[in-house]
């Protein structure tokens, strides 16, 4: 399949934006009308620089309000088609994107309409150039793909055809499947958007909140299906105005769209099943859901300490040092944390890694490579076994692991360290693990960060929430696996909760790492008595819980005894607590019973404003 992307996706300019798509590995690019008037180069000199990158420029747009009008207006619009025209010979294109009238259409009359196209495809024609006509969903008279298709079969044209754009069709809830009865030859070109599904007027939807396929709600995968039954060989494009992919790094959008249609590929694939694809569509390596986390690592050259003396109050076994590396691993139950002290950007511990049980870890990280996702340079001992890491947009290392853990024969308790005395309590493991971890995503990763996860890892984004903290709202989706064996939490906090305080970070630039355990009250109990103090949560919140579950009075006494919070959801109860925070990261242990499937997300906003106490204190 061939790819192509539209100049209005990326930031920077029309040079930037030519080397960032070739350097990304697309075929072609769409030329965005406004990019090439406001370059300084001329047309032939951007044509020799695509061509220099190995790019087509396989069509220039948009040609706005052309039809539906006047006889003297339409003379007009031939005079500043035929501009347009000897332009696109210089720049070498042959397909002109023609928009439906949204501004000056004054007739409402197919038979004009599908004339005036006819005329336009003989000037195009003349000059060796064809047309694509493209009904917007706010079109004038023309705003869906069928009536655009209907004008274009009129037309009669050789040099008349459609463009087919998924956010116009698929935001008026249009039905993709009558794509299949357009011929293949007269679908001049295909963009492609995806979009969350919003309720606001549609221009500013689709000016505003594109995003890449994979990104947003809707099922591209079965659009490129219809596309592909229909017969269609041309190049599929990205077309995604959106305000954040306009001011952040062009090279990385244009990673996160090829990654975007690469996922695209291999998922339209499986929706034409049996079918034959006109042209090859692009395979990975294949994916299951990961089984498990296999471990969190925890680094940071001063305070990690502080987090080793919570792991051992919270019950966690010590397992030692590694063989070669400055790092350590704690145990509790199925929930292994390594600390590392090596150092980070500000010197403050981190979440810096995590490792996913998965099938063949080999294929995973082959797969991770053919998305983009560059790789995390290991050293690693000849006797050790070699694990394969990627960095996650946020900088988070994703490591891919086999379910046998060998890695953890690679540490050892040295003699006479004391980490061991203090800790040796394996009473609290059993059922413990890695019940979740909440990564904090910079503002312009969100998008990035949902389609890596879920093309490299197979993660399914689920309805992302608005949490209040007192310094703003931070936006939280929780990415997991089918059976929810992984939860990851991105959240993305405003800017003040981002600011530090002092040496410590913002209450919304932390991480943290939540394990479960069978038993919590036991468990804070026994953390308790050896010291550990857990962020205090006031006592308006037990109040309030009193009034919201029908609770015995032991138990909330209970809870507020041991700053634990509660919450409950049609399957059963959430039990939990938080440590402090040491550098940018803190933990919870939570405790579901009978299948509660949340996060505690009503204390959310209690967390949050607890945390920016202890900070202002
Ligand atoms: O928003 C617009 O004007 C616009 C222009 C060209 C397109 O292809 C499109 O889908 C929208
Ligand atoms: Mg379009």
């Amino acid at each position: 399949m061939r790819t192509s992307i539209a100049t209005v996706c990326l930031s920077g300019t029309l040079e930037a934006k030519l080397h960032a798509s070739a350097a990304a590995g697309f075929d072609g690019v769409e030329i965005f009308e406004p990019d090439l008037i406001a370059s300084p180069r001329s047309p032939e000199q951007i044509r020799e620089l695509a061509d220099s990158l190995g790019l087509t420029l396989d069509l220039y747009q948009p040609f706005r309000d052309l039809e539906g009008v006047g006889p003297d207006q339409f003379a007009d619009n031939l005079r500043r088609a035929r501009h347009k025209f000897e332009l696109m010979g210089r720049l070498g294109i042959e397909t002109m994107l023609v928009c439906s009238n949204v501004a000056t259409a004054t007739v409402d009359d197919d038979e004009l309409a599908a004339e005036q196209l006819r005329q336009l495809g003989e000037l195009a024609a003349e000059h060796g150039t064809r047309i694509a006509y493209e009904a917007l969903a706010w079109g004038r008279y023309v705003n869906t793909y069928e009536h655009a298709w209907r004008l274009v079969r009129r037309a009669a044209h050789p040099n008349v055809g459609t463009c087919l754009d998924s956010f116009h069709i698929l935001s008026r809830g249009g039905d993709p499947r009558g794509i299949e009865d357009i011929p293949a030859e007269k679908i001049f070109f295909v963009q492609l958007a995806d979009a969350p599904q919003l309720s606001m007027d549609v221009l500013s939807w689709s000016r505003h909140h594109r995003v890449f396929p994979g990104q947003g709600s809707w099922d591209l995968p079965s659009f490129l299906a219809h596309l592909m039954r229909a017969g269609y060989t041309g190049p599929v494009s990205l077309e995604v105005f959106n305000d954040t992919f306009r001011q952040t790094d062009v090279g990385r959008t244009a990673v996160d769209a090829m990654r975007s249609l690469r996922w695209l590929q291999e998922h339209a694939a499986a929706r034409l099943g049996n079918t034959e694809a006109p042209v090859p569509l692009l395979r990975l390596p294949a994916v299951e859901d990961p089984t498990g986390i296999d471990f969190v690592e925890i680094r940071g050259r001063a305070g990690v300490e502080r987090i080793e003396d919570m792991l051992a109050a919270l019950g966690f076994t010590y397992a030692g040092t590694h063989r070669s590396k400055s790092v350590r691993l704690w145990e509790l139950g199925q929930a292994r944390i390594v600390v590392n002290d090596a150092d980070t950007q500000d010197g403050r511990p981190v979440v810096a890694a995590i490792g996913f049980v998965v099938d063949d870890p080999q294929r995973s990280a082959a797969r991770a490579g053919e998305l983009g996702a560059p790789s995390v340079p290991r050293r690693s001992e000849a006797d050790e076994q070699v694990l394969q890491a990627v960095r996650a947009p946020d900088t988070t290392e994703i490591f891919f692991c086999s379910r046998t853990n060998a890695w953890t024969s690679e540490f050892s308790v040295k003699p006479g360290d004391e980490r061991a005395t203090r800790a040796a309590r394996p009473e609290d493991g059993a059922d413990s693990h890695v019940d979740h971890v909440n990564l904090d995503q910079p503002w312009q990763r969100q998008d990035e960060g949902l389609l890596f996860l879920s093309a490299v890892l197979s993660l399914d984004p689920q309805p992302s929430l608005d949490v209040a903290s007192p310094l703003g709202l931070v936006r939280s989706q929780v990415m997991r696996s089918a059976d929810g064996a992984v939860r990851l939490a991105l959240n993305v906090a405003p800017p003040m909760a981002r600011q530090s305080v002092g040496s410590h970070p913002g209450i919304g630039q932390v991480q943290h790492v939540a394990i479960s355990c069978p038993d919590l009250i036991g468990l804070a109990r026994r953390a308790r008595d050896r010291g550990l103090e857990f962020l205090p949560v006031p006592a308006n919140y037990y109040d309030d819980l009193a009034a919201r579950f029908d609770l015995p009075a032991q138990t909330l006494a209970t809870l507020r005894e041991l700053n634990l919070l509660y919450d409950r959801d049609d399957r059963g109860e959430f039990y939990h607590l938080y440590t402090p925070t040491v550098g940018e990261v803190f933990l919870e242990i939570v405790q579901r019973t009978d299948g509660y499937d949340g996060y505690g997300a009503p204390n959310a906003p209690v967390r949050l404003a607890a945390q920016l106490a202890t900070l202002l204190d």
